[in-house]
């Protein structure tokens, strides 16, 4: 969002951000604007400053949302609420986002310089870093391919065989019209009879042709194993990276991307390494090499082969930067269309539950279609260049053919010469023709490789510490001063502080959207608080090894996710090598494994995508059972009774009270019966902590809690009291 929409005249050079300010506080009209700087607020009437203020001076700052407009206002550390301006309602999330920085400037001491985008932005072109060290438009193409040649490294000796072989088997391609030279000027033009010289010099055509199909056979079969490693190890890598990337990274992108960047960039790659990573080498050597024949045998006439070359050369450069911002939208539409077709077949219950199936085919062809234009006008402009740049090529030809012609009359050259002269001028233009093709594969290519390589070099801003504690953990959790918000300046919790001891069972409770799942997201450390700290048996989470902190908690969640495999596979997730006992166990513990024997299969009853092919309830025991076989020392409950029915939340409940036993429990639950066992409850409001109790202590206390139970109580009241229809 940009927070330095205009400027006032006369404006202070050291202004960060500047908002039309549209009325004085008394509600007068005036030309004004909210100007901060590092240290302090002005004020300005037109072109003079009306008020100053040092934002140290200050405790808060808020937006008062008033009829027709709104006021920006600040309360003193005196406690005296200082009014700066009013301004019309269209600005107010920008005041809004504004007084959220200077709150976090005020518990930093730093005002935070945001960009319009919020996040990093290239300083050459002003879009998002999106978490990359550099711009994937900017770096250098080369730099990008460079990164690319050099992971080659592993597989050098593939390659270096690959490139001897291509060199072995172009040099028999170059000695090849010598040779046809031989049989014309020697036996050909002279009727020369000598047959048994001439099957001599055939079959050491044909031998050295066989010997060039070797090389080939031997320069196709390295190059493919290059680039099908190559491809591999990118595929796997970027699997990895997206796999220890942080939520905050995560949750920018799509799965679509993801998938797009594993498979299909990975495989442009690994096609381009096949189709032109040694060619490159092999192309080069053969055209510097064709080109001193040329000169050797006839200067002249090579100079005229090579005349057109740098038009073609200087025309194709033109093309590259037009090519590159058409390959970069054929790519941003092949993932929108991966993204789309994602989105439609996950969600395809809802779908069809809404009957959108028209609309959703509409949606896709739309996107389709758009891509397959993109992809059209790409390569549109590359065909047009191609039969131009041929023509312009050829033309050399012609004079070659015109004055060669000529030589022959003059008995200056002979048409063995000639022959030998025309077939190593064609030889020379197939490197050029591979070379007016490499812009094209290269801006297809880069985009691939820079959004590749924008993955890979992706700092997690989730790491561990350089030397993690492997921590047994007991299960006490200490929240301390901790503030945290999706974007820095925004906190979603704000001074959180409380002590929860092991063992004992938590309910934490709040309006929807207040921060509940936010608060269960940082004891994962999904997400690191933005300021103070979080403790699991005294020791920093920060400084717990995150394998060792997530594989001892364990979360039960409202939407449980199954993968594609069968019960079994599904409950030894947590563990992989537990025995088919310990399994059944934990089946039973948590209620699950009557059903369980009921299925077709048993236990190795595939659950289908998702694990559709069970019931909510099912499916949410099998996650319980996963996390009594996980066997956790703390254990986390998000809303996991919600939308069900009440035998089967009394039977999950049932399960989830000796999951729980002993152990540290925290549990979401919108209603709040469900935490009648909870020992006490964390209460929070407007992302704060309001209390912290039993439930009995916060009844009496008459507060947040208390109005939320009373709130509850009367929708319930309400409910039983509506007339049944069925
Ligand atoms: N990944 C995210 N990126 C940005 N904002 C987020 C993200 N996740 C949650 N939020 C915002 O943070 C706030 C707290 O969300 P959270 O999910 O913690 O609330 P909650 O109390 O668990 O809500 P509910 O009871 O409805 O599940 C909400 O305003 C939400 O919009």
């Amino acid at each position: 969002m940009d927070l330095k929409t205009s400027l006032p005249e006369n404006a202070k050079a050291d202004i960060i951000y500047s908002l039309p300010a549209n009325f004085t506080c008394k509600g007068d009209k005036m030309d004004g604007h909210f100007c901060v700087t590092k240290e302090k607020i002005y004020i300005y009437n037109g072109s003079e400053i009306t008020l100053e203020y040092s934002i140290d001076d200050f405790s808060e700052f808020e937006c008062k949302q008033q009829i027709g407009t709104s006021m920006a206002q600040g309360t003193l550390k005196s406690g005296e609420t200082i009014c700066f301006c009013g301004f019309s309602q269209d600005q107010f999330l920008r005041y809004a986002e504004l007084m959220k920085l200077l709150d976090h400037c005020l518990r930093t001491g730093e005002l935070m310089e945001i960009t319009d985008t919020e996040e990093p932005v290239c300083p050459k072109c002003g879009l998002p870093l999106e978490g990359a060290k550099e711009c994937i438009y900017c770096t250098g193409k080369g730099k990008t391919m460079v990164k690319l040649i050099k992971r080659i490294a592993p597989y050098k000796k593939y390659f270096a065989i690959a490139v001897i072989c291509t060199i072995l088997s172009e040099l028999i391609w170059v000695l090849a019209p010598y040779l046809d030279r031989v049989i014309i000027d020697k036996y050909v033009t002279p009727k020369n009879t000598h047959w048994a010289g001439l099957a001599g010099v055939i079959i050491t055509i044909v031998t050295l042709l066989l010997l060039a199909g070797v090389f080939e056979f031997f320069n196709m079969k390295n190059s493919f194993k290059v680039a099908l490693n190559l491809g591999r190890d990118l595929r796997q890598e970027i699997f990895e990276k997206s796999q220890q990337l942080s939520m905050n990274s995560i949750s920018k992108r799509t799965a679509g991307e993801l998938i797009n960047r594993v498979s299909s960039d990975a495989a442009k790659l690994e096609d381009f390494i096949t189709a032109n990573g040694k060619d490159a080498i092999v192309k080069i050597l053969s055209l510097v090499i064709i080109g001193i024949l040329l000169f050797i045998m006839d200067w002249r006439l090579a100079l005229m082969t090579v005349l057109p070359v740098p038009i073609v050369f200087i025309i194709v450069q033109k093309l590259f930067d037009a090519m590159a911002i058409r390959y970069t939208k054929v790519w941003k539409n092949g993932v929108s269309h991966g993204e789309t077709l994602h989105d439609i077949l996950n969600g395809i219950r809802v779908v069809k539950s809404y009957g959108n199936e028209v609309r959703e085919i509409q949606r896709y062809t739309e996107c389709s279609e758009r891509w397959a234009k993109s992809c059209v006008r790409a390569e549109m402009m590359w065909y047009l260049t191609i039969p131009a740049s041929e023509f312009i090529l050829t033309i050399g030809n012609f004079f070659v053919l015109y004055f060669g012609g000529n030589m022959i009359l003059d008995h200056t050259m002979t048409l063995g010469q000639l022959i030998q002269f025309t077939t190593y001028v064609a030889m020379l233009y197939e490197p050029i023709r591979w070379l007016i093709q490499i812009p094209r594969n290269l801006a297809d290519t880069s985009v691939s490789a820079g959004k590749v390589f924008e993955i890979l070099d992706e700092d997690t801003d989730v790491r561990d510490c350089d030397d993690p504690i492997d921590l047994d953990i007991q299960g006490d959790i200490e929240f301390d001063g901790v503030y945290f918000g999706y974007k820095v300046y925004n906190p979603v919790l704000k001074d959180i502080t409380c002590k929860i001891n092991k063992g004992e069972m938590i309910g934490i409770v709040g309006h929807s959207g207040v921060g509940k799942s936010t608060m269960i997201n940082l004891i994962l450390r999904l997400y690191d608080c933005t300021q103070g700290e979080i403790r699991i048996d005294g020791v920093n989470i920060k400084d717990i090894a995150q394998h060792s902190l997530r594989s001892q908690v364990g979360v039960v969640l409202q939407e449980t996710f199954l993968f594609d495999g069968n019960v079994l596979e599904n409950i030894a997730y947590a563990k992989p090598d537990a025995t088919f006992e310990e399994v059944i166990r934990a089946a039973k513990i948590a209620n699950a494994h009557d059903f369980i024997t009921k299925l077709p299969d048993g236990y190795n009853t595939r659950v289908g995508n998702k694990g559709y092919q069970l019931s909510g309830g099912e499916r949410q025991r099998i996650a319980i059972a996963r996390a009594i076989l996980h066997d956790p020392k703390i254990i986390i409950l998000d809303e996991a009774t919600a939308s069900l029915d009440t035998q089967t939340e009394k039977q999950i409940q049932d399960a989830l009270g000796k999951l729980t036993k002993g152990r540290t429990t925290i549990a979401i639950a919108h209603r709040l019966s469900t935490l009648s066992n909870a020992d006490r409850l964390i209460v929070l409001d407007k992302g704060r902590l309001a209390e912290f109790g039993t439930h009995a202590e916060l009844m009496q206390k008459k507060g947040v809690y208390y109005k939320l139970v009373m709130a509850q109580r009367q929708t319930t009241k309400m409910k039983k009291a509506q007339p049944q229809t069925c």
